[in-house]
């Protein structure tokens, strides 16, 4: 890839030239593979003036420390100084040219010579230098591939740009650190900056901490304005619970910058609070991402609205100490929290609970000020959320879950965002999971976009109000898109079902294929289900897209499940694969429940052997009408009016539209064919076929002497007309047919009431006497009814389905 594809790319997809920071953690730099699928990630995201700061190459750091314990131990450190050499040699050798490599092997061992020196003779003084190595190498690094392969890059030494007040108190000095980094960057060429490191104001190196990089990574944020920074990590976002502890655990697409900080501040361990200061008076938003898969949508941090802010999670902690004396009532809230920013601090039960690294700090300073103090290992177990602390019916759910584990206290005054518990004991798996199911368990939010807003689709969106209000299982739908063929609404955060279609005319923009798929890809939903309501070809196209990215689809549209053998074997199959559930109830019979019963017949272990009957709602209405009094195209106008016939009616009379119905049945009944092994008799004749729909409706009236003849030839036979569907298995395999027919006036598809859909199935165990399904099949209540009952029974599925979580190292 070029620079040129690397800006064309980075802009084509995310459509913005604002700054954007990226971090790579030392995992995701771990080795040579892990560094090509950086490559890869930076190639897809990154635009040429962004930021990239590194981790230094996975494992390295540790060696460091290890290196400067030996030589404080007074041990050989020589092998372990050699096998790092060697390690980083191979990483170079492994990525570079032979020139560039010889070139940064070089660089290297020039800095080899001087650990050296440092480990013998001044490990003390230039620990943190010698810790800085990791970074610097791997920056290096990083920057030398992609010079060679992708862009102009260069590699910057943070220390030599980011200023801080001292290693302890690392406030940065934002001014100083941004004139110095604006005369270090170079424009068009992508920056690589070290993590973890910077300098203090006596220009002595210091180290960031834990999660330091994160830190560097917003600082450059800060220092920048950059809009968004991504912690590309290997986890791929932040979760209700810890994932490995609760398997129920949902993943939080979007947080709220407070209630981030705070989980931050309890110990989450992707979110270390630091990370997060530097982004404090910014509108940058931080994303959480895997460096493994980074297709899959992450978390993000920043200001949202009212859905992310109904989020609940759930975090716990065994490393923290309860502190008691009685002198804790010399020292005030506000002081507490400046000198050891505790987890819980209450004034009013003289109480306070620290993490176990800060034992140390409180001690002394009760010892230098007022007296004895005493630390009692305890856990916390916690719900954060937006504002929870002001949530009674979080706190009755909260005390609820607990109602059977000794606790010491229920806390909430710590911060807005969370409610903790102190635990006497360690807070056990089985309890984490039981406090998660009670604060969680109605928290699996669904969104809902609506492809075709004409006849069915504006009936379907007139009902959803009432059903979101009177189905329980729809209570956490939100209705999120809305499309037309020119047309598309997105809103995140919910467009109101009941001022949809104002909304829709007010706010749509022009329809994008690109950004649509780019939003469902990144929607924040636990589930996402499209309702196709087009009659569009085109657009069953995208069900692909869908499945690929877990996403349900419920079809009115019959084109996707009527498709070539192999095209819908494929979609059935992706489908299955990724967890979609399609449901097209309404692709046969409208609100009828003759998708269900085949599906259900077979899954049963029935065997269908022939399925016939009038599956046009159209044709059976304008046939139970037509008695020559009015001329047929007449009727035709009539039947498109009321929202029975398809949007081109040929699609009706042409058989086309029963030749579907019949594949689609045929192919829940579990056989192998395709719309060309239908034999079809069309109605339409040859100068109206390759007409616009406006030309046919206008032209319709040359229908009228067609079926007046084939209505007189039916009633001179005593008979009347009707349009049949017929699949039969037989000893040749089956034999499959559309046409009209000429039928006895009593006969069982002769007596249906006009638009009735009559559908006969004969199996197995319905073979004397066949199991009959009748009533209307077209028609805008009854298919906006169906689809209806398709969302509810995928929303009932939904509610039991549980996400894999995927973790590095754990199931991947
Ligand atoms: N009528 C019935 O009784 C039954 C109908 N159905 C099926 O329901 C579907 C809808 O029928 P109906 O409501 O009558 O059709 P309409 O023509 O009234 O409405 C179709 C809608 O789909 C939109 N649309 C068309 N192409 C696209 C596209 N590529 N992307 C997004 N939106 C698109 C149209 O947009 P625009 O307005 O911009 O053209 C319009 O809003 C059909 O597939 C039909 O077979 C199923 C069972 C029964
Ligand atoms: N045009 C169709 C509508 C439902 O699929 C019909 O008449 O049956």
């Amino acid at each position: 890839m070029t620079i040129e594809n690397l800006i064309k790319h980075a802009n084509t997809h995310t459509g913005k030239l604002a700054i954007n920071v990226h971090k790579f953690g030392g995992s995701s730099l771990a080795n040579s593979e892990c560094i090509e699928r950086v490559i890869d990630i930076i190639c897809r995201h990154c635009q040429i003036n962004d930021i990239v700061v590194v981790s230094a190459n996975g494992g390295v750091t540790d060696q460091l420390f290890n290196l400067c314990q030996l030589a404080k131990d007074e041990v050989d450190y020589t092998e372990a100084l050699n096998n790092l050499h060697f390690q980083l040699k191979g990483l170079i050798a492994e990525l570079l040219n032979e020139q560039n490599s010889s070139y940064l092997t070089k660089q290297l061992s020039d800095d080899f010579l001087q650990l050296s020196d440092w480990l013998a003779n001044d490990y003390k003084q230039q620990r943190n230098n010698i810790l800085a190595f990791g970074e610097v190498w791997s920056a290096r690094l990083l920057s030398a591939v992609l010079n060679e392969r992708i862009c102009p890059s260069h590699a910057l030494d943070s220390r030599d740009f980011i200023q801080i007040a001292s290693e302890q108190e690392p406030q940065v000095n934002y001014d100083y650190s941004r004139d110095q980094f604006n005369q270090l960057k170079q424009t068009h060429q992508l920056t690589i900056a070290t993590g973890y490191i910077a300098r203090d104001v006596n220009g002595q190196s210091c180290t960031l901490g834990r999660n330091g990089s994160d830190y560097s990574a917003t600082i450059m944020a800060a220092l920048t304005g950059a809009a968004n920074v991504t912690l590309w990590t290997d986890v791929d976002g932040i979760y209700s619970a810890d994932p490995r502890v609760v398997p129920a655990a949902r993943k939080l697409h979007r947080l709220p910058n407070g209630v981030a900080r705070e989980l931050g501040r309890l110990g989450n361990p992707v979110l270390h609070v630091n990370t997060l200061k530097p982004l404090e008076e910014h509108a940058t938003h931080l994303h959480v991402a895997s460096s493994f898969d980074s297709e899959i949508s992450g978390t993000e941090i920043g200001k949202f609205g009212f859905l992310a802010k109904q989020e609940l999670s759930v975090t716990y902690s065994n490393d923290v100490l309860l502190v008691s004396s009685e002198h804790l009532s010399a020292l005030s809230k506000p002081e507490a929290f400046t000198r050891f920013s505790p987890i819980c601090f209450d004034e009013k039960q003289a109480l306070m609970v620290i993490k176990q690294e800060q034992q140390k700090a409180v001690s002394q300073w009760f010892a230098s000020k007022v007296g004895d103090v005493t630390f009692k290992p305890v856990a916390i177990i916690a719900v954060v959320g937006h504002k929870v602390a002001e949530r009674g019916d979080v706190k009755a759910r909260f005390k609820r879950a607990l109602e059977n584990t000794r606790t010491l206290d229920v806390v909430s005054s710590t911060s807005e965002h969370s409610i903790i518990s102190v635990l006497p004991d360690s807070c056990s798996p089985e309890l984490t999971n039981v406090v998660h199911h009670e604060m969680t368990k109605d928290a699996k939010h669904i969104g809902v976009v609506v492809a075709g807003l004409g006849n069915i689709g504006e009936r379907f969106l007139s009902l959803l109000p009432n059903q979101i209000k009177r189905q329980s299982v729809l209570e956490n739908v939100h209705l999120v898109g809305l499309l037309s063929s020119k047309k598309a609404l997105i809103n995140t955060d919910g467009i109101s079902p009941k001022q949809a279609l104002l909304q829709f005319e007010k706010q749509a923009k022009d329809y994008d294929e690109t950004l649509l798929l780019t939003w469902l890809k990144n929607h924040p939903y636990d589930e996402l289900i499209v309702v196709d309501i087009t009659p569009s070809e085109t657009f069953s196209l995208l069900y692909r897209e869908f499945f690929q990215q877990g996403i349900h689809v419920i079809g009115a549209n019959k084109w996707a499940a009527s498709s070539s053998t192999e095209y819908y074997n494929g979609l059935t199959a992706l489908a299955e694969q990724n967890g979609s559930v399609w449901l097209g109830n309404t692709t046969v019979g409208a609100g009828l429940p003759i998708n269900f019963a085949i599906n259900d017949l077979r899954r049963s272990g029935d065997e269908v052997k022939a399925i016939s009957g009038i599956f046009s709602g159209t044709l059976s209405w304008l046939f139970e009408q037509y008695d020559g009094s009015v001329p047929f195209s007449e009727l035709l106008t009539n039947a498109l009016s009321q929202g029975l016939t398809e949007p081109d009616p040929r699609e009706d009379l042409s058989g086309r539209d029963v030749q579907r119905k019949l594949l689609i049945l045929a192919r829940l009944a579990g056989f192998t064919l395709s719309l060309e092994d239908i034999e079809c008799q069309s109605l339409v004749p040859e100068q109206l076929v390759s007409l616009s729909t406006q030309d046919f409706l206008k032209q319709s009236h040359l229908l009228d002497e067609l079926f007046e003849n084939q209505l007189l030839q039916a009633k001179s036979e005593g008979k009347c007309l009707r349009y049949i569907a017929k699949f039969e298995i037989n000893e040749d395999g089956y034999q499959a047919n559309v046409g009209l027919a000429f039928l006895d006036t009593d006969d069982a598809f002769a007596r249906l009431n006009p638009c009735d859909n009559i559908f006969k199935i004969e199996s197995q165990w319905y073979q004397d006497n066949p199991l009959i399904i009748r009533g209307p099949g077209a028609g805008r209540d009854v298919t906006a009814g169906g689809i209806h009952s398709d969302l509810v029974a995928i929303c009932e599925q939904l509610s039991t389905k549980q996400h894999q979580v995927k973790i590095k190292g754990l199931n991947e």
